[in-house]
């Protein structure tokens, strides 16, 4: 029945289990007490009413016993008998003869305690007292409780209904100001443990400043430092990832920069900065295919600086090197952005030119080396002048390989350089 009514949490029972225990113990304590001093206080009354009777009996027995007169002392004692309150008459004469002893209870059924009131029982004669023996009146416990029994009755009922009356108000007080305000808290808590919205607090319905509000603004304390915890590690992480999202950005670059670089360097001539060997070679060979696809002509244009070794042995390396970087700048700034131009090795170069016939190619080789040959250099107040050796071939169909191309172009440069040198040999 008062499942419902309280709330099902553990506290509750508990708490509900050990003040109920503690006030049925003490309700039943009391309730003891005052039914012990109502025993006392109802067997002494009972004692004062034997006193009476006795007092009152003790004129007409103390004359039936003078006279010996036996049958009317039966008749009194057994007119005592009769009274609720007299358990027992026992008269005994003066030498403690037992004259009348009569018992209202069977003897099966002995009353747990037994009390009594005992006078002595004198005649006058001549002024003289005479004692005749006493007169002894008997009550019991049973006569007691059976006086005692309709208060005690009303102090246990009154009892009981104090209790369930206390036990209803106690279950309704609990339930009022500590259940409810705590599983309101209970279920806000759970609230906020389950969604994601850190600005949420708890927020109690009572309005009541006592332990749980204090609780209750304990915690929002508490929930508010861990969202400023939680906004200050947010905004340390998303610093931590900018940085390290910037430093991998930075060394991606840097990466790429320096593969940039590498290419480059695997490419280029290190010191013309032109494509070397092999990368005009690969280059060339697909230009070759793609001409050869496209059924146009091709032309490679192969130049030697002449007495390359005498430059070198007159002016240095240094000098020979400046030369060597005069030569292809001087060549690029006659070349298309289609045309392949290239360090073969040494003082040797080459250019592949896509879609030109043996004379345009021819004519583009001949201007080169008038460039050259009309050119001086002046580096470190001393004037250089040389000359170049170009070979020119063309592409005819059955050439698949730049290898074929250039040994013939290579035939033709050796001629130049037979024929005198400073010359085109197409
Ligand atoms: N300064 C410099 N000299 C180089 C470089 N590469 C090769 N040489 C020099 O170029 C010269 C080539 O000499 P040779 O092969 O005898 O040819 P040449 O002297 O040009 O004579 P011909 O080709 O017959 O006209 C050598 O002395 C090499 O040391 C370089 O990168 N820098």
């Amino acid at each position: 029945m008062f499942s419902s009514f309280i709330r099902p949490t553990n506290l509750s029972k508990k708490v509900m289990g050990v003040i109920f225990s503690i006030y049925l113990g003490v309700t039943c304590l009391i309730t003891s007490a005052q039914f012990y001093t109502e025993y006392l206080i109802t067997q002494d009354s009972i004692l004062s009413e034997l006193k009476q009777l006795e007092a009152t009996v003790i004129g007409p027995v103390s004359s039936n016993l003078w006279q010996y007169n036996l049958n009317q002392l039966e008749v009194l004692s057994a007119g005592l008998l009769e009274m609720p309150i007299i358990e027992g008459v026992h008269i005994v004469d003066a030498n403690g003869k037992s004259i009348i002893s009569k018992k209202s209870y069977a003897p099966a059924s002995i009353p747990l305690s037994i009390f009594d009131v005992k006078t002595d029982l004198n005649w006058v004669l001549n002024s003289k007292e005479i004692y005749l023996g006493s007169v002894t009146l008997y009550s019991s416990s049973e006569v007691v409780l059976d006086r005692v029994l309709f208060g005690f009755s009303l102090i246990a009922i009154a009892a009981v209904i104090k209790l369930f009356i206390l036990f209803c108000l106690f279950i309704w007080a609990f339930d009022r100001y500590l259940a409810i305000p705590l599983k309101e808290l209970m279920s806000q808590v759970d609230e906020v443990q389950a969604g994601k919205e850190m600005n949420k607090r708890i927020h109690l319905s009572t309005v009541e400043n006592n332990e749980l509000t204090q609780l209750q603004s304990h915690m929002n304390s508490m929930l508010s430092a861990m969202e400023k915890d939680r906004e200050q590690l947010l905004e340390d992480e998303q610093t931590k990832r900018n940085w390290l999202e910037d430093a991998v950005a930075k060394r991606t670059e840097a990466l790429q920069i320096l593969n940039e670089k590498l290419e480059k360097l695997a490419k280029n001539d290190s010191l013309t900065g032109i494509l070397n060997r092999g990368s005009f070679f690969d280059s060339a060979q697909h230009l070759l295919t793609l001409s050869e696809r496209q059924k146009s002509s091709a032309s490679l244009v192969l130049m030697d600086l002449d007495h390359f070794k005498m430059v070198n042995d007159t002016y240095g390396h240094f000098i020979g090197d400046k030369v060597l970087i005069h030569f292809t700048q001087t060549i690029r700034s006659f070349l298309r952005e289609s045309d392949i131009f290239g360090r073969l090795g040494g003082e040797e170069f080459a250019i592949f030119l896509s879609g030109a016939g043996i004379n345009e190619a021819s004519k583009l080789a001949d201007k080169l080396r008038k460039a050259i040959s009309d050119s001086t250099l002046e580096i470190d107040g001393k004037t250089v002048t040389y000359t170049v050796s170009i070979g020119v071939e063309s592409s005819s169909p059955n050439d698949h390989s730049i290898d074929d191309l250039f040994k013939r172009a290579d035939i033709k440069l050796y001629g130049a350089k037979d024929k005198g040198r400073d010359r085109v040999e197409r």
